[in-house]
């Protein structure tokens, strides 16, 4: 799949700032809201940006892997927790209807047939991905189907009027896939890039890292970005990858969670690295290769209350502050609106 991602308008960078520093307040005083302001703005082409149609969508998958006792949980949670989605009762329900925020939970190949009515969008690939400790975890028509299936699924939200996407997902063992991914595209170390997940004590991290270690000398293919989608991805992040680049190439506004999200945001700048710029990051997870990984990404997160969650968790937390930092640009008076007095003694950034 090719994906035609444009840079943002920087030449609005100017303006932008020209705008905020004559907003009634000291020169640079919001801080990181004004670099927040001044990316969207470039994003939306526009001196007044807006968000429309805030939205999370969580991919669910299972993993293969999860069988080899890489998770402290049963591979069945994941689609457990689909259900509690479904039922409007986990963390991303909680926090997601109190900022006014929009959820879709889509199947993108969960070991589990939802009822028809569940709510669910059906994109599943298979019945969950085979181990990749000895063989890939899908074949490349798979990954070529997932890819686009998170391409067209995000062409639809955003036919539908959105312009700001956040990314969440579910999937015991997903954060083995996110950490091979991170040693594969960052050449770090794989001890540094293996966590405790969903809580791995020191004994079942140990356990983890000799899986891990086992199941990537195993691998023999050649390095490409495809190759190590296809081996060791799950298909919601694949789907994942495929939903950011489409995303970029609509200029939509991309909210980026934790770990495995920045894994699949990782993997996505390989195949076009302009995607990026269309990135805000919510928060640093408390996963321990989630620090390696912001600093892979050149990227600064906006929260750290050391949530270890997914769901898209640190998005919808963070969400007030994204709509903080626009309605600041677009409500607040300037000097001469307000009547209230410059300094001439600062110098505009
Ligand atoms: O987003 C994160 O940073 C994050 C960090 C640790 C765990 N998780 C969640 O926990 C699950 C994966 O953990 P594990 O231990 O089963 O690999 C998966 O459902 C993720 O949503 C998520
Ligand atoms: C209960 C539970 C909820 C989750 N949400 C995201 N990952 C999860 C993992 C577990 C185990």
């Amino acid at each position: 799949m090719k994906f035609n991602i444009e840079k943002p308008n920087t030449e609005l960078k100017e303006s932008l700032r020209h705008k905020i520093d004559f907003k009634t307040k000291p020169i640079g005083s919001l801080g990181i809201l004004e670099d927040l302001a001044i990316q969207i703005g470039c994003i939306q082409n526009s001196l007044s940006p807006e968000l429309k149609n805030p939205t999370i969508m969580v991919f669910a998958a299972d993993h293969g892997i999860a069988l080899d006792g890489v998770s402290p949980y049963p591979q069945e949670v994941t689609w457990q927790m689909v259900a509690n989605f479904l039922n409007g009762g986990a963390a991303i329900n909680v926090f997601s209807r109190q900022n006014g925020i929009d959820i879709k939970i889509i199947d993108a190949g969960v070991n589990h047939d939802f009822d028809k009515n569940s709510g669910v969008i059906n994109a599943k690939i298979d019945y969950g991905t085979k181990s990749y400790l000895s063989q890939a975890a899908m074949s490349q028509d798979q990954f070529e189907h997932a890819l686009k299936q998170g391409a067209d699924l995000i062409e639809k939200i955003h036919h539908n009027g959105c312009n700001i996407i956040g990314f969440g997902e579910m999937g015991i063992g997903n954060t083995s896939s996110a950490a091979i991914l991170l040693h594969y595209f960052t050449n770090l170390d794989l001890r540094e890039c293996v966590g405790r997940g969903t809580g791995w004590n020191d004994e079942g991290l140990k356990k983890k890292f000799e899986i891990l270690s086992k199941a990537i000398s195993n691998y023999k293919t050649e390095n490409t970005v495809e190759n190590i989608l296809t081996h060791f991805g799950g298909f919601e992040i694949v789907m994942i990858v495929g939903a950011m680049l489409k995303a970029a190439e609509l200029k939509m506004i991309i909210l980026v969670d934790g770990f495995i999200i920045s894994s699949a945001l990782l993997a996505a700048s390989k195949i076009n690295s302009t995607v990026l710029d269309y990135c805000i990051y919510t928060h640093k997870s408390n996963e321990s290769g989630h620090k390696h990984m912001l600093e892979c990404l050149n990227a600064r997160a906006i929260l750290d209350l050391e949530m270890r969650l997914g769901e898209g968790t640190g998005v919808a937390v963070a969400y007030p502050l994204i709509e903080s930092a626009v309605n600041f640009l677009n409500q607040m008076a300037s000097f001469e609106d307000a009547g209230v007095s410059n300094s001439d003694k600062v110098t505009a950034s």
